[in-house]
């Protein structure tokens, strides 16, 4: 990139409202005639001509010879051994396949080889399945090529660029995280494995072992299964596998001037939650749906598992909403209801006074953007870039628009320039930071966040809770599932109180001040409150932030020194009568 082109993306990167459409042209401009970008489109190309190439070929000993000469150029451009044969490990399933099913199946007849039951190997099928078997690591060893020559976004962008269809896209970058998802579970295993005694060197040759390894590698693609489907899920939830959404505006003004005022500066319309001075509260019989979240009568089973039992509230827009309750409460279970990832048992759920059903789930979905606990189920794009526009691609936003929005996304959340980083390369606070950016660039009227303070360390929290204080002067209602009291005492503006599926209460965050209500919802009082709650007659104090404490011990001494000083005057009055008399 030329120096004024690094100049033109670092000024949209550190000012990205006042940044032009204009100033995106011509980044967008700049960037697709860009050398390296040049370049790699030339290499995508070579190779996929390269592997047309190939596919023409039938004789083992040419496609032999192609597969030494490409292992020994690919060693001779300098790629270790050990990433060559990581990545050719990854066509095991493939080679074994071709091996065990194609000499059966060739349909030409020839020399009989083997006979297993009712089917017969024969020497035709035998060679066809060599053939195979040399095109495919032909192929996987042209991909390795591309893949440890080529930066992924670049790769990405070049398959776009070519015409590679968004479907076929959006699989290969599926298949790269499955694989990678595989790779870290494995590690995972493996070192918690290690860390409770397990020494490589048990690994022999014997029945015992390949018992266990077998019994792993069942755990592994279990473990690798459900977190794929949590994957899914969120995917699901930033309109993926739907289709295009077109650009959600024919619902967002239906909703806007349909059944809501959203006018917050309107005083004339009392039925607007904006108004009222505790946006959440219970519904009560026939009132109508016109809060941004509403939840009526829900219940909702696992299987034969009751999760959610009756469950009735709203919520009203711009609301700071605490979702708070033990483990189990139902939490998760609730927010995978509000993104309409679930349909409930009975009851019904809507968003701005629209009904959820599972036929217009993905259009409201665009409404209530979700932050699931774990960034890594979030996350699946090979660069952080990629992954903040996966949502707004599916709206269907022009290219342009989606590059301003990931760029307006990664500096809302701190993390400006990192859009060609791979996310499995950050911190664990930053991937955070890169699930948030991922749903703001979808720009939701409501976002949901899961435990988002879980495994922060102080500082990260602190920005963490800025930047939620910044979504909601923004215009966002934003609802916290938590279990941290403290910090939903200092944030909310409303509570909502779960226990076994069930609200136990909704209100104002007074309610965190009930030793009573916290105690049946496995809470405790936040640690600001406590020490008051001992100091006899001071029980009624109740702070929610740092400031309010201080500022309550400093009446308490003030009122100590007034006390003293009474105490001591009256002594003296005392002390005076007594000389006098
Ligand atoms: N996929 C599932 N299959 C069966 N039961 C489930 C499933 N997910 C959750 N449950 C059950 O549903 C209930 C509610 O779980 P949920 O995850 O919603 O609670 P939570 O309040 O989010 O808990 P935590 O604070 O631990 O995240 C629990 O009893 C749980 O065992």
């Amino acid at each position: 990139m030329s120096s004024e082109q690094m100049d033109l993306k670092e000024s949209i990167a550190s000012n990205p409202k006042e940044t032009t459409t204009a100033n995106y042209s011509a980044l967008a401009d700049a960037v697709s005639h860009q050398h390296p970008y040049r370049q790699s489109r030339r290499r995508v190309l070579s190779v996929l001509g390269l592997i047309a190439a190939l596919m023409l070929f039938r004789h083992p000993a040419v496609l032999s010879g192609a597969a030494g000469c490409l292992l020994l150029w690919l060693l001779w451009f300098g790629q270790p051994l050990r990433s060559i044969v990581s990545r050719m490990l990854l066509i095991i399933p493939f080679a074994l396949g071709t091996i065990v099913l194609v000499p059966f199946q060739h349909p030409d007849g020839g020399t009989a080889l083997l006979h297993v039951g009712g089917w017969t190997a024969t020497e035709e099928g035998a060679r066809h399945a060599l053939v195979l078997l040399l095109k495919i690591i032909c192929a996987n060893l042209l991909l390795t090529y591309l893949i440890l020559s080529t930066p992924v976004y670049q790769l990405i962008a070049s398959l776009r660029a070519i015409g590679m269809p968004a479907v076929l896209l959006e699989m290969t970058v599926l298949m790269l995280r499955y694989t990678g998802l595989l790779r870290e579970e494995a590690r995972g295993m493996l070192h918690a494995q290690r860390a409770r005694g397990l020494q490589i060197r048990d690994w022999r040759f014997k029945r015992r072992t390949w018992h266990r390894l077998g019994e792993l590698l069942g755990v592994l693609f279990v473990r690798a299964y459900s977190r794929s489907g949590r994957i899914y899920q969120s995917i699901a939830a930033r309109g993926g596998f739907g289709g295009s959404m077109g650009n959600g505006s024919h619902l967002r003004s239906r909703c806007r001037s349909g059944t809501i005022d959203a006018d917050p500066s309107n005083p004339s319309n009392p039925s607007n939650p904006i108004n009222s001075t505790n946006p959440l509260h219970l519904l009560k019989e026939g009132e109508a749906m016109t809060s941004a979240i509403e939840v009526r009568e829900v219940t909702f089973h696992y299987g034969n598992r009751q999760a959610l039992n009756g469950l009735s509230f709203s919520i009203g827009q711009g609301a700071k909403v605490a979702l708070m309750g033990p483990n189990g409460a139902g939490k998760s279970t609730l927010i995978a209801l509000l993104n309409g990832l679930e349909q409930p048992s009975a009851g019904e759920v809507a968003i701005f006074g629209k009904r959820i059903s599972s036929g217009n789930a993905h259009l409201l979905r665009t409404r209530v953007g979700v932050v699931y606990q774990d960034p890594d189920d979030q996350i699946f794009s090979p660069t952080v870039g990629e992954d903040v526009a996966f949502g707004p691609r599916n709206l269907g936003l022009d290219e342009l628009t989606i590059q301003q929005r990931v760029t307006e996304a990664l500096h809302a959340v701190g993390l400006d320039g990192f859009d060609s980083r791979s996310p499995f390369e950050l911190s664990y606070g930053q991937k955070r930071r890169v699930a948030i950016a991922g749903v703001l660039a979808m720009k939701p009227d409501v976002i949901v966040l899961d435990e988002p303070m879980a495994f922060l360390d102080p500082k990260s929290r602190d920005q963490l809770q800025q930047l939620l204080e910044k979504m909601h002067e923004e215009g966002l209602t934003v609802m916290v599932a938590t279990h941290d009291v403290d910090f939903a005492a200092e944030w909310a503006t409303d509570v909502l109180m779960m226990k076994e599926g069930q609200l136990l209460a909704s209100g104002t965050p007074e309610l965190l001040f009930d030793a009573e209500l916290l105690s049946g919802a496995d809470l405790h009082l936040p640690r600001l409150v406590r020490p008051f709650r001992l100091l006899k007659d001071q029980g009624h104090v109740q702070p929610r932030t740092v400031q309010d404490a201080a500022q309550a011990i400093w009446q308490l001494v003030m009122r100590g020194g007034e006390a003293l000083k009474l105490r001591s005057a009256n002594r003296m009055d005392g002390e005076t009568r007594q000389r006098e008399g």
